[in-house]
């Protein structure tokens, strides 16, 4: 054979296992246009769904007028609440254990709010009755502004909620205010802040944003009138709970309900929430008996489905003389929009926003949240970062910054005297968290030689002088940052959504000729879990990545799982994967040691096979072993080679990174120019260091766009102002900066194969460090803190307001 004259070198390549950077499987298909998009899902007689949506931000509704449009060719019908009432379906209960209108019942709380739903025969029907519908509106006053909205004499906005004085998150003391959350030790802290030599005390505001995934939020319902059974296409993250949710509020048993994700073009956080379309597709579906599609346009999509952050965290920040950072304190004023329908694990209303004490050995910490009610779109979603982990992220490594200039420190070396050292780790943070595992001056150390540092801050003296004495008008800005990221919730004994514990599943299928297919809770929306998953397997049980199909996203076929987001797939459903295959092989090892004739433990997994120990020409690979499995008795043995792990993880995962920018800035024009970004990821074992590479570059893009320009922006009267891609920024390749990458390697240690998430990191890390590259530039001038995103104009306001214009 010549498989024998391979070396195991050799046989390990021919996997294309743990390690190795795979071409994506994904992509033969996506690059031919062979993808199967919601929108590509044709049934027949499909209706198709649109949505009348309020003008208004705050506005009592006095009469739906529905006449008119149920004349107009091809409508077929026009849902409101009061259709939706008597099925108890006008509203639905958020992730955040708050609930939220599906159709505007009596009033509406934001511009864009679903007040009717239309089906008619296809979407230019549709959108004719849309225009049909008549409302009446009576508008009521607006606000926009989170610490407005807890005035005493504030518009009360949610009425429903009148005079209840307990949330699902404690209680509440005002008719805006949702919840307080508390982390920490408050009078320790407060004891370390008034007795510290230095107290840095800042308000650092992180904008609201949205994920904007290329392809918007969609579904097709289609109820089976004959078998009573619906089945929902979506562009779901985590099918599992959508469809355990859908059973338990439309009374629909459990098994009579298949809900499948197809492709989905981007997923980014938008798509973890239930939205109003998808209980009134369904609906529909029920009321005219055929499938009905429900697709958002892209303005749909900006004003009304989930956006990121909002968050105004006002921190003080203690240290010694020295620079030793001895106390944190945050108290955040969160804007959760008309209703709270953030995608948190329900003990985390603010998500993880706790892990803000960040890479720092910080002895005593503080922090309280308090959610609040506006009249601006709900969600509140980890939009490229698990549960609040960027806020959290920009907030430590603003405060950093902060405490540098009140210090005079250089900022690198004030980071490096602080970091939780490598023999610290597992380390307990003042916060509440264990981090598993790291060594963050390794990361930092290998990122300053990279950048060359010392060399970079020479050359800015040099350009603050040649500034100073007016040979040149260009700021040279070094931004920093060393960032701790928590993925993969989560323990169940700490992560539920909706009380669904957060584990992950793997089931593995070989087949009798020795290739596999493999299915999982999760589901990828473009992070490539097709081609990187057979490798965990591959590696694991010795078959050829390219014999192992993947499969996602169908709850009748995949088992049981929450889905992706918050970077949980490789530490949770990756464990799951290394564990089912671990399982398959321990039973590979009992076959072949019946077909050799020796004892269990005689033999020796080496790579894709098993072998005699000590005796290496007797073997039996594992595509022997599979046909063996299900072809030959064999005693004691049940035939097939199968198994399945469902994996509770014992802790999260705390992957990190060391980013460094170096930016031109235009003080005369306030445009900048990334000269350098540098982007340092631990995360722990890479399974395929091309997709990570990529995950970076793609995260940093949205980075960048957060830090240098996209913003959700709302007007007094609760007007959406960048609802379309004219005024909302999204970088093409004419803005995206060059990315330099790197990396080291500390493994998980609870992780079966080691590894920690990668996708998130890339958001967390580079938004601070672009930020902090705008401040840096301007620190010699004065700059302390100024509010991203940083865009041409706020750059040139910024250089205006510190007097650089003359
Ligand atoms: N160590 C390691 C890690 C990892 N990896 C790879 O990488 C990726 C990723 O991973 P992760 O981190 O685990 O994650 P996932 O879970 O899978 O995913 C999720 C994420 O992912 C990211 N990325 C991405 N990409 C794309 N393309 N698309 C999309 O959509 C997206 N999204 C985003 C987001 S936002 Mo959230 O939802 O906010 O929470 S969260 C998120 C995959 O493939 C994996 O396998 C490797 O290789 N290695
Ligand atoms: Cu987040």
């Amino acid at each position: 054979m010549k498989d024998e004259i391979q070396t195991p070198a050799d046989r390990s390549a021919n996997l294309k296992g743990m390690g190795c950077s795979r071409k994506r499987v994904e992509d033969v298909r996506f690059t031919q246009g062979k993808g199967n998009y919601v929108d590509d899902i044709k049934l027949d007689g499909m209706l198709v769904g649109d949505f009348v949506r309020s003008p208004y931000a705050h506005a009592r509704v006095t009469a739906i007028e529905t006449e008119a449009a149920l004349k107009v060719p091809g409508v077929l019908a026009v849902l409101t609440a009061k259709d939706l009432e008597p099925l108890g379906l006008h509203w639905m209960p958020t992730l955040a254990g708050d609930k939220q209108m599906v159709l505007a019942d009596g009033k509406v709380l934001f511009q864009g709010q679903e007040v009717a739903f239309v089906v008619a025969t296809d979407r230019y029907a549709a959108a004719d009755g849309v225009a049909a519908v008549e409302v009446e509106y009576e508008e009521l006053p607006v606000v926009t502004d989170p610490f407005r909205a807890l005035d005493p004499d504030a518009p009360v906005l949610r009425e429903d909620l009148a005079g209840q004085t307990e949330g699902a998150h404690g209680p509440r003391r005002h008719h805006n205010h949702i919840f307080t959350w508390e982390v920490g030790d408050k009078e320790a802290t407060e004891k370390v802040l008034d007795e510290a030599d230095v107290v840095a005390e800042e308000m650092v505001y992180y904008h609201r944003t949205h994920p904007m995934p290329l392809e918007t939020c969609g579904c097709v319902a289609s109820m089976d009138k004959v078998t009573g059974k619906l089945t929902l296409w979506g562009t779901f993250q985590a099918p599992h709970a959508v469809r355990t949710v859908a059973s338990l509020i439309s009374g629909i048993a459990e098994h009579n309900i298949r809900v499948i994700s197809p492709d989905i073009g981007g997923g980014f956080g938008n798509k973890v929430g239930v939205y109003p379309g998808y209980i009134c597709s369904i609906v529909a579906s029920i009321v005219t008996g055929k499938p009905v599609k429900w697709v958002e346009s892209r303005m749909d999509n900006l004003m009304s489905t989930a956006f990121a952050r909002d968050y105004w965290m006002n921190g003080r920040i203690a240290a010694t003389k020295e620079g030793k950072i001895t106390g944190l304190w945050c108290h955040t004023t969160a804007d959760h929009g008309g209703f709270d329908a953030c995608a948190d694990p329900t003990k985390f209303p603010a998500g993880f926003m706790n892990i803000c004490t960040g890479s720092y050995d910080i002895p005593v910490a503080y922090l309280a949240v308090d959610g609040v009610y506006t009249n601006k779109a709900p969600g509140g979603v980890a939009y490229r970062c698990s549960f609040r982990v960027t806020e959290a992220a920009y907030f430590i490594e603003r405060m950093v910054e902060v405490l540098a200039i009140k210090l005079g420190m250089d900022a690198a070396e004030l980071r490096r005297i602080n970091f939780i050292r490598e023999d610290q780790f597992p380390y307990q943070s003042a916060l509440g968290w264990e981090y598993d595992s790291g060594n963050y001056h390794a990361a930092w150390d290998k990122a300053l030689t990279a950048v060359g540092y010392d060399a970079l801050r020479q050359e800015q003296a040099q350009r603050i002088a040649d500034f100073k004495a007016g040979k040149t008008r260009k700021l040279l800005g070094i931004g920093l940052t060393h960032f701790t990221e928590i993925v993969g919730a989560g323990p169940v004994k700490n992560c539920d959504i909706l009380g669904l514990g957060m584990f992950d599943s793997c089931e593995i299928r070989i087949h009798p000729t020795g290739s596999a297919i493999a299915r999982l809770g999760t589901i990828s929306q473009g992070q490539g879990h097709a081609t990187t998953f057979a490798q965990i397997i591959a590696s694991e049980i010795g078959i050829p990545a390219d014999d192992i199909t993947l499969e996602e996203g169908d709850t009748d076929t995949a088992p049981y799982g929450l889905g992706t987001y918050g970077s949980r797939s490789t530490p949770v459903a990756g464990a799951a994967t290394a564990m089912a295959a671990r399982k398959i092989r321990a039973k590979a090892q009992m076959i072949a040691a019946y077909l050799l004739e020796v004892h269990d433990g005689d033999v020796e997994f080496d790579v894709d096979r098993f072998v005699v120990k000590g005796a290496p020409e007797r073997f039996k690979t594992m595509k022997e072993i599979a046909f063996a499995s299900y072809n030959q008795a064999i005693p004691g043995l049940e035939p097939g080679l199968e198994a399945v792990s469902y994996y509770d993880p014992p802790n999260m995962t705390y992957p990190f990174g060391a980013y460094i920018c170096v930016m031109e800035i235009d003080v005369d024009t306030g445009e900048h120019k990334v000269r350098k970004f540098y982007a340092l990821d631990d995360c722990g074992t890479r399974i395929n260091p091309m997709i990570i590479e990529g995950q970076v570059h793609g995260g940093a893009t949205e980075g960048y766009a957060i830090a240098m320009g996209q913003e959700i922006v709302y007007d007094d009267m609760g007007n959406h102002k960048t609802a379309t891609l004219m005024d909302f920024f999204v970088p093409t390749s004419w803005e995206t900066p060059h990315y330099t990458t790197d990396h080291t390697v500390t493994p998980s240690p609870h992780h079966p194969i080691g590894a920690k998430g990668v996708g998130e990191s890339p958001n967390v890390g580079s938004v601070p460090c672009f930020s902090n590259a705008v401040h840096d530039a301007f620190r010699p001038f004065g700059l302390v803190q100024s509010h991203m995103p940083h865009d041409q104009w706020r750059i040139w306001k910024i250089a205006d307001d510190l007097g650089l214009h003359g």
